[in-house]
């Protein structure tokens, strides 16, 4: 029999799972899904057979991530692609937190299990969906490589100056405190499709990448690599986000606790889960906060221009960083789609050479492009994200050699 080409990916967010099965002999999708509200009384799957065309929903309860994988193997089964096919040679599977050991994909063992586990207190929304996944792949096919592909390990390139914090490095070294980074499978895929866009040499570009989705993070990439980001030692600092606060003075947290007379588990939530766009305004969709916008809603509009300032800030910090940018790229759900959040992070910033071409930046689609007049001296893109792709490359890299 000819070697296995086929890889599952699965892309497991806090509640979510995003799922893609390829076949790595022309990277072309056979399957592609999402699950959503793992966890809550309603979850839905919906599934596509790309061979078929067929979409399939189901809505019901799916506690955790093992219930939503189990459903999707089911879906899949019902296409003749189901998990126990011979043509499967792996699944990979998006670790948010790799923290400093995993600095490549990995094959999954029980060591690693183990240092998944221990970075639950930095990845608390992350991690153990991530490893739930895995486990139940595990059971489901026991005999597979599982491959574990870390949001942090783009990440790991950046200078000290940049990944440490201004503390005691004693302190720092001791509880593993640094910035580590995370969405980095999307700044790396990005960058390169930009460079790619540009028709030019990765190595020869200078990216800031904006990836704006629920979660959201800039980073800063001189030559391929990655020298700032703007998630740090947890995917809270930074950007203001869906329903993360991003960057605010660490003193916030002992006022809290001091005067405020909440526990640390409280202001955990407060800040992780009921902040940014969520916590300003009541809603954490970039289309309806827009919508509301539109309709003159005083708080959605004051949500959006601290949303939009902050990034403002971020492209303006890693402007500095990088010295010669040659591409700023947006993406993910907000940078790909909301061509109003592209517009406003760019309007002010002719004297940096960056502008947005209204009617470009007005059309939609699925491929990258540019959105930038073609006098301006930064070019502006719109790259689409694909983190399962680049899952799928990476995984198939390390196992599908034979
Ligand atoms: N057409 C659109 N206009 C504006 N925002 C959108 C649109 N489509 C999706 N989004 C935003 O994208 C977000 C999800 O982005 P995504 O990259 O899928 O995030 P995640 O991977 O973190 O779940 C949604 O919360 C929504 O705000
Ligand atoms: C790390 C992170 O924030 O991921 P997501 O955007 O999927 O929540
Ligand atoms: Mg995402």
């Amino acid at each position: 029999m000819t070697s296995p080409t086929r890889v599952l990916v699965l892309n497991s967010g806090s509640s979510s799972v995003k799922y893609q099965l390829l076949d790595m002999r022309d990277r072309s999708r056979l399957a592609v899904g999402l699950v959503e509200r793992i966890g809550e009384r309603t979850s839905r799957l919906k599934h596509t057979c790309v061979g078929s065309g067929e979409t399939r929903e189901q809505n019901g309860p799916m506690a955790d991530h093992g219930a939503a994988l189990k459903a999707v193997a089911g879906e899949l089964a019902k296409d003749g692609l189901g998990l126990d096919s011979p043509e499967l040679a792996a699944i990979g599977h998006r670790v948010v937190h790799g923290g400093e050991f995993f600095t490549e994909p990995t094959v999954v063992d029980d060591t690693v299990l183990i240092e998944i586990e221990r970075l639950i207190p930095v990845a608390p929304l992350h991690n153990p969906a991530n490893l739930t996944g895995i486990r139940t792949a595990q059971e489901l096919r026991p005999d597979l490589p599982q491959v574990a592909v870390f949001d942090t390990a783009f990440h790991t390139t950046m200078p000290e100056s940049a990944a440490r914090y201004a503390i005691d490095p004693r302190i720092a070294d001791r509880h593993r405190i640094r910035r580590y980074g995370f969405h980095g499978t999307s700044h790396a895929y990005v960058s390169r499709e930009t460079a790619r866009l540009l028709g030019k040499d990765p190595s020869e570009v200078n990216v800031i990448v904006l990836h704006l989705g629920n979660g959201a993070s800039a980073s800063a990439v001189r030559g391929g690599v990655c020298v700032d980001t703007s998630m740090g030692l947890t995917p809270l600092e930074g950007l203001v986000m869906g329903t993360r606060s991003g960057d605010l003075d660490p003193a916030v947290i002992f006022h809290l606790a001091r005067v405020g007379g909440m526990d640390m588990d409280e202001i955990d939530t407060l800040l992780n889960k009921r902040s940014g766009l969520f916590g300003l305004c009541g809603d954490n969709d970039m289309r309806e906060i827009r919508r509301r916008v539109e309709e003159g809603d005083e708080q959605a509009k004051l949500a959006f221009d601290i949303y939009i300032h902050r990034l403002k800030k971020y492209i303006g910090a890693y402007y500095a960083v990088l010295g010669r940018v040659d591409a700023v790229a947006f993406t993910a759900g907000v940078g790909e789609n909301a061509a109003a959040v592209r517009e406003a992070a760019v309007a002010g910033l002719e004297g940096l050479g960056l502008a947005v071409d209204a009617d470009l930046n007005a059309v939609r689609g699925d491929e990258a492009r540019l959105i930038s007049p073609d006098s301006a001296r930064v070019a502006v893109a719109v790259v689409p994200t694909d983190e399962e792709l680049e899952i799928a490359t990476q995984t198939y890299a390390l196992v599908g050699r034979e």
